[in-house]
């Protein structure tokens, strides 16, 4: 049963990791200044680290105001939902309201619409993804959305993929932030140059996703001995868009710096976790982006390499030294490729610790309610995400 805690613990989780991939994709240096206030070498103790992780987060969520109006806090597109997949859209969608945006919208096959309608009222759900007109359809409403989030159940089927990759496009035209996931990572790895530079799009792979995608863009395996290495190039092949590689440690880069987040989470490898990731991140970019530098103080580029977690690992390493970073000297002089093992202590000689994200509990419907039910009550109480993070 997840707790009140345990929510906000994992929503919190959650949030950092979507907050520190928009603040990777949308913002340069200096991150690294909240960080530093943030972080600590000091023996961790995760409750006053998360306090610290929260702060965090909580400068970019926009307050609760009666001068505002439905929509000015966020709304954010879904594209995806198949016949075969209505469940992924859905945990998408939801996850974006839960986690505080206004307006959620699904645009999805006519055959997934009805059913995906009947998982909730709050959902806009639009049946056009396997319309002829399924980009002008969709381009209608990209000038009142904030963010997309492509590619949840969206399936393989060559027509939907066209349809997709023209939505793309205009969303791309329209500078609007997209987070890439699931089969819209599909769609990538056929045609990379649909997203090349775009540096307002996040991709989130799960660990076949990542393998696929790189292998279709670098021409070769993943180096199984360099995962922070991996992600760094597959970034930088793709004009330093941000890549968050989900696993047991989540690894995220914008091709400049790497940030690892080995926070333990939850071990349930159920269907649907990558999907609330995805949500989430769709309504965090958005913020991050809204909140404006001021808010992140900027963001990474005076970040270091830093490897984030209760187990301090190896730093990435040059081949020449015997490691298995970069194969070419990093022209980025944020990434300290260290000569030695050791982790190179960042600015202020401490080596900060991220603790991240809990997986969010597995997404059982009466978890998942309670859940849901819990962040939407603080949504009602006159509080967002800072209530649930409580
Ligand atoms: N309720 C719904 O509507 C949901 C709908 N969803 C939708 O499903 C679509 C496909 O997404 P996906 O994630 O199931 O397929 P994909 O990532 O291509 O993996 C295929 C194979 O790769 C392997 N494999 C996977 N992970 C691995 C690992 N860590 N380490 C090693 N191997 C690993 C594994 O093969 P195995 O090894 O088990 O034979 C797996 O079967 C997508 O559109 C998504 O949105 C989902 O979101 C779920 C909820
Ligand atoms: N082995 C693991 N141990 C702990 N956490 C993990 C592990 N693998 C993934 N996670 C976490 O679970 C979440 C979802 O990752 P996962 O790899 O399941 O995505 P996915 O396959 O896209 O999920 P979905 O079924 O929604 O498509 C991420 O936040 C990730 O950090
Ligand atoms: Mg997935």
């Amino acid at each position: 049963m997840v707790t009140r805690a345990g929510a906000g613990a994992a929503v919190a989780a959650t949030a950092v990791v979507a907050l520190l991939s928009a603040a990777l994709a949308l913002y340069g240096p200096p991150l690294d200044a909240v960080l530093g206030r943030a972080f600590s070498l000091r023996k961790v103790h995760s409750v006053k680290d998360m306090e610290n992780t929260l702060q965090l987060v909580r400068n970019i969520i926009p307050p609760l105001s009666s001068t505002k109006h439905k929509g000015q806090d966020g709304r954010i597109g879904v594209v995806g939902g198949c016949q075969e997949y209505t469940g992924a859209p859905y945990f998408a969608a939801i996850s974006a309201l839960k986690v505080g945006a206004d307006l959620s919208h699904v645009f999805c096959a006519s055959a997934a619409a009805p059913v995906i309608k009947a998982y909730s009222p709050e959902l806009i759900v639009h049946p056009v993804l396997d319309s002829p007109s399924a980009v002008q359809e969709v381009e209608k409403w990209l000038p009142r959305l904030h963010a997309l989030v492509i590619g949840p159940g969206l399936g393989r089927d060559d027509a939907l993929l066209r349809n997709v990759q023209g939505i793309l496009e205009a969303s791309k035209a329209r500078d609007i932030p997209v987070v890439i996931d699931a089969d819209g990572l599909w769609l990538v790895a056929q045609q990379p140059a649909l997203i090349q530079g775009y540096q307002k799009a996040v991709l989130t792979p799960n660990h076949m996703e990542f393998s696929r995608l790189y292998d279709a863009v670098l021409r070769g395996p993943v180096d199984s001995d360099d995962h922070h290495g991996s992600v760094l190039r597959l970034s930088r092949a793709l004009g330093n868009v941000t890549v968050v590689q989900k696993g047991e440690r989540d690894i995220l880069s914008n091709g400049q710096q790497v940030l690892v987040c080995s926070q333990e989470g939850s071990s349930r490898r159920c269907g649907g976790q990558g999907d609330l990731l995805s949500g989430a991140l769709g309504v965090l970019v958005h913020w991050a982006l809204l909140a404006g530098p001021e808010k992140t103080n900027g963001g990474m580029s005076d970040l270091k390499l830093t490897i984030w977690g209760p187990k301090i690992e190896t730093g990435v390493q040059t081949r020449a030294q015997g490691g298995c970073g970069p194969t070419t000297t990093p022209t980025s002089p944020h990434l300290p490729l260290s000569p030695s093992p050791q982790v190179q202590p960042s600015p202020g000689g401490c080596i900060r610790r991220l603790l991240s994200h809990q997986a969010v509990q597995p997404p059982s419907l009466p978890e998942a309610r309670s859940l849901h039910h819990h962040l939407r009550h603080d949504r009602r109480g006159g509080g967002r995400l800072q209530q649930a993070l409580r």
